[in-house]
């Protein structure tokens, strides 16, 4: 009594004792412990203190407490292992009447033949419970209508649940402790003060109650079933880091005698309190409910311990930051280690350790949904997929941690003198800075690492004046202080013994074009640390959880031209849309569509069923600007390409800042490409030097494989002497159809109806869109020619080269049909036929377009159709000319080349092939 003796007024009495100590109370009777003096320890319970003391408590347990864990279990006499499966159900699970039922079913329904089930208070009273002493020691006297909230809550959850007997024992037990609260919340009252041992004892309740609950709701299906208060067995230790440690060997002790005068198949027990080895309650501090599960399942040797929550399990990434995370089916130990220490909702690690002794695996469930099988924390060699096969992929998951600062400390003096580090890591101990990651080059002239920003002032001035006299005489040259920093983090087990990892993760970074900042990975290689910018943070997030086959190559798009070719790939992407995403993991959204009048963006992607009529309901004044920042912008997708389905120059002129700020770029737009040479040069010298991919299969050929056969075949060292053919397929119809009966002009509108022409067709009967076509091939094969230099036969007629209109010029051309018919007729005299070809002639640097007259018998006399036909005389096919022929215009095949530009950047940006 000397305890309150000197703390209390005369004019105080001490609460009356209950008579009789509930069952619950007979070992630890609750005044038993004021007449002890309690164990010296801080006062409040601890909560999670950060990450630095995290890992140290891991250390910690593996070394002492486990050491213990495995006489422990032997000791225990219980039905043989593998017969008990252990639960635990959290707070929200037991948090009505309707759940407590819930969980009562889930309990009968598990077909293990004995099982122990851990549960949490319901969910508030925990808080509620705190609140109460909170209030006791503010002298505040509502704690009386706070106690009262919390006898109410529990007394209406009893009455739904329970009837008769069961409810009547239920609230005659409530009341008792109700009764002997209200005592010692009026000792915390007039002591004005709350020891920790009073404040566990108090804050226990809640799991006393709901155990309580729950085993007389599975009692009343006709099972057997035992409440077990944790307290008559789990004894535990307070360690130096306010967490404590399991005493196996005398839990053990007490488990074998408590079953031996309880023994059930069917065991409710409360999570988080235990006792100390004084009998003095305590509590197992942050989720202990989990931790008290993990430790049942070590003393009882469970098959199984299952971690009840309300999320699916534990995810790839944070789903609020990556839409495409998946739910992990397996995890290792350690990668749930690794996961939760970024916050991921994996156990915290010292619930991993007792039964990760044992390799019991632990399964997270959703208790919301039941037909999400939830992730399995196990041992890492059983990790194989339903056909047996091993398919464990060396990354798991990706977190990040934000609001951090690099430190950056530089100079020769550090290289090669002892205690430089220590003498860094002493001054930011002394401010008291959590050091979040390190890295130091072998070559020792600089150590950067990185600490949360709030702490950065503080730790950059201990640095400046522990190191002054350095800096002074040069040893260092700067302390330096990157602010606004996130670290990006991946980790797997696997990246252990896997080449290639880091290579792709440091590749997605780059494809995103994202800057790496620093770089640290431990030799365990359970996880590598990047530092990067953090506005870069979600963005490089996405682009290495999509690099790494977690979810689909997405690539957000931007089609600039809807007509006739990007109207078509439209519609190709929507057909195709489900193909690619379930056989190739790709994933293509178009967040906008843009004419040179309106249009339309998406923050998740275009319905490309209805993208016409979405278009004229919903389209807004275009603006380029405004377009390629919306496309571009969205921090959801790591990739971006734009395709430009126009023929307009001025949308050409864009392609290089769009590849500089790192965006694709995929166009059958020939503007670029034949435009002035030096513009082209720079765009090409750009994309060589970027990560950045520029395609434009579509510019010759239409669809058919020009561009690529040339690259292929210079790539690999052969040489072009001469490229020759047809090149248009206007000009191929046109020739093809001009036969019999039909004027010159009735092919040409044929052509244009057909979709072959260009938006103008006098692009394509002047030559010049065959001049662009030589051009480019000549560029590529590496002549530096200008359109200009091309002498190009103009088959418009002189009168018509100014027409106003497209539309003007097609009414007039009939009455020109003459000329090209006497043409027509001296070649027919001839057994000839007109043909329209190109010639690139790369031995003497120069190109041609011009009519021809070929025999009937030429390769070239004998296409149909839009047929182009090219023939490519190299080195390596000298005698023999490589030829490619078929179908170079119309809507479908040339949106089809587009398309297939656009699965090839997908396939360069990761997607399996
Ligand atoms: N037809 C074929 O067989 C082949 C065509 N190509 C190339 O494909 C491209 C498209 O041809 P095609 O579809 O036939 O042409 P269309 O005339 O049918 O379509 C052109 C589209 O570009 C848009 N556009 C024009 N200028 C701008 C601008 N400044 N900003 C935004 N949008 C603009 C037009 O929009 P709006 O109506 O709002 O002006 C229209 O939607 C051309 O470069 C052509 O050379 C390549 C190979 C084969
Ligand atoms: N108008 C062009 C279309 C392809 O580039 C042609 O006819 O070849
Ligand atoms: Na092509």
């Amino acid at each position: 009594m000397a305890f309150f003796a000197s703390s209390l007024s005369p004019s105080y009495s001490l609460p009356n004792l209950p008579s009789k100590p509930n069952k619950f109370f007979t070992k630890i009777h609750p005044f038993s412990f004021l007449q002890r003096p309690p164990i010296s320890r801080p006062r409040c319970s601890l909560p999670f203190q950060g990450r630095e003391s995290l890992n140290f408590n891991l250390l910690a347990s593996v070394t002492t407490a486990d050491v213990l864990l495995d006489e422990a279990v032997e000791e225990v006499q219980l039905p043989k292992g593998d017969t008990w499966s252990i639960h635990k159900f959290g707070g929200t699970c037991v948090g009505t009447s309707e759940r407590i039922r819930n969980v009562a079913n889930i309990v009968v329904k598990d077909e293990s033949e004995r099982k122990l089930v851990v549960v949490s208070a319901m969910s508030k009273v925990t808080d509620m419970m705190y609140d109460l002493i909170h209030k006791a020691e503010a002298r505040d006297d509502s704690y009386i209508i706070s106690l009262d909230a919390v006898l109410e809550k529990h007394k209406s959850t009893a009455t739904d649940l329970l009837e008769g007997d069961d409810l009547a024992n239920f609230l005659a037990r409530l009341h008792q402790d109700i009764n002997n609260l209200k005592a010692m919340l009026r000792a915390i009252y007039i002591a004005g003060h709350a020891t920790e041992s009073f404040s566990d004892f108090v804050v226990g309740h809640g799991e006393l109650w709901s155990a309580q609950l729950l085993s007389a709701v599975v009692r009343k299906s006709g099972l057997g079933c035992t409440c077990m208060d944790t307290r008559e067995v789990l004894v535990v230790n307070p360690t130096s880091s306010n967490q404590v440690d399991p005493d196996y060997v005398e839990s053990s002790r007490r488990l074998k005698k408590w079953y031996s005068e309880n023994s059930s198949d069917i065991i409710v027990a409360t999570g988080f309190i235990a006792t100390t080895p004084q009998n003095i309650p305590t509590t197992l501090k942050r989720d202990g409910s989990d931790f008290s599960a993990a430790i049942m399942g070590a003393l009882f040797k469970a098959r199984q311990v299952t971690i009840w929550t309300d999320v699916d399990g534990v995810y790839s990434a944070d789903p609020r930051k990556v839409s495409e995370a998946v739910i992990l089916k397996k995890l290792s130990y350690q990668e749930a280690w690794e996961m939760s220490y970024f916050g991921a909702n994996v156990l915290h690690p010292r619930t991993i350790i007792p039964v990760m002794k044992y390799d019991i695996p632990i399964v997270i469930r959703n208790i919301f949904n039941l037909s999400a099988p939830g992730t399995m924390i196990c041992r890492p060699d059983g990790f194989e997929n339903e056909d047996g096969d091993r398919v464990e992929s060396p990354v798991k998951g990706f977190a990040t941690i934000d609001n951090l600062a690099l430190v950056n400390v530089e100079g020769t003096g550090m290289a090669g003198v002892p205690g430089t580090a220590s003498a860094i890591f002493g001054a930011v101990r002394d401010v008291g800075a959590n050091v979040i990651m390190i890295s130091q080059a072998s070559s020792e002239h600089s150590v950067c690492f990185a600490v949360p920003e709030k702490e950065v002032k503080a730790v950059s001035a201990a640095l400046e004046s522990r190191f002054r006299q350095a800096l002074d005489a040069g040893r260092l040259s700067q302390i330096a202080v990157i602010p606004n920093c996130s670290i990006l983090a991946t980790v797997g087990q696997k990246m252990a013994s896997t080449p290639g990892v880091s290579a792709t993760l440091f590749n997605a970074l780059a494809k995103a074009n994202i800057n790496i900042r620093a770089i640290a990975q431990g030799c365990s290689e359970y996880n590598v640390t990047v530092v990067i910018k953090r506005e870069d943070c979600i963005k490089a997030l996405r682009a290495v959880h999509s690099r790494f086959y977690l979810s689909r190559t997405t690539i957000a798009m931007g089609i600039i031209g809807p007509g006739l070719i990007g109207g078509t790939l439209l519609d190709q992407l929507k057909d195709q849309a489900a193909v690619l995403k379930e056989k190739f993991n790709i994933d293509l959204r178009v967040m906008g569509i843009t004419g040179s009048k309106t249009m339309l963006l998406s923050d998740t992607g275009i319905d490309l069923s209805i993208w016409r009529d979405l278009q004229k309901e919903q389209g807004e004044k275009a603006d380029m600007q405004k377009f390629v920042q919306h496309v571009h912008g969205n921090h959801f997708i790591p990739n971006t390409a734009i395709v430009d389905c126009t023929a307009d120059s001025h949308v050409a002129s864009r392609y290089h800042d769009w590849l500089r700020r790192g965006i694709h770029v995929i166009t059958p737009n020939k503007k670029a490409n034949s435009g002035p040479l030096e513009q082209y040069l720079k765009l090409r010298t750009l994309q060589r030097q970027s990560y950045t991919h520029y395609f434009y299969e579509g510019t010759v050929g239409a669809g058919l494989p020009i561009i690529s056969t040339l690259q292929g075949l210079l790539e690999t060292g052969d040489k072009i002497l001469r490229i020759e053919g047809i090149f248009s397929g206007t000009l191929s119809y046109i020739f093809n159809n001009f036969v019999g009966a039909r004027t010159f002009s009735d092919a040409v509108k044929e052509a244009k109806v057909a979709g072959y022409t260009e938006p103008d067709p006098r692009d394509d009967l002047s030559g010049t869109d065959v001049a662009r076509k030589v051009i480019i091939l000549a560029r590529e094969s590496g002549l530096k020619l200008e359109l200009a230099d091309i002498p190009v036969q103009s088959l418009v007629p002189e009168p018509l080269k100014d027409s106003a209109s497209p539309e003007e010029f097609m009414e007039k051309l009939p009455q020109y049909d003459q000329d090209l018919a006497k043409q027509r007729q001296e070649a027919e005299a001839a057994g000839e036929v007109l043909r329209y070809v190109g010639v690139v002639d790369v031995v003497n640097k120069k190109g041609t377009v011009e009519l021809r007259r070929y025999k009937k018998e030429h390769p070239f006399a004998q296409l149909s159709g839009s047929d182009n036909i090219i023939a490519f005389s190299t080195q390596r096919y000298e005698k023999q000319p490589l030829i490619v022929r078929g179908p170079g215009a119309g809507a479908e095949v040339t949106a089809g080349g587009v398309f297939s530009d656009i699965l090839r950047l997908a396939s360069y940006l990761g997607a399996p092939s």
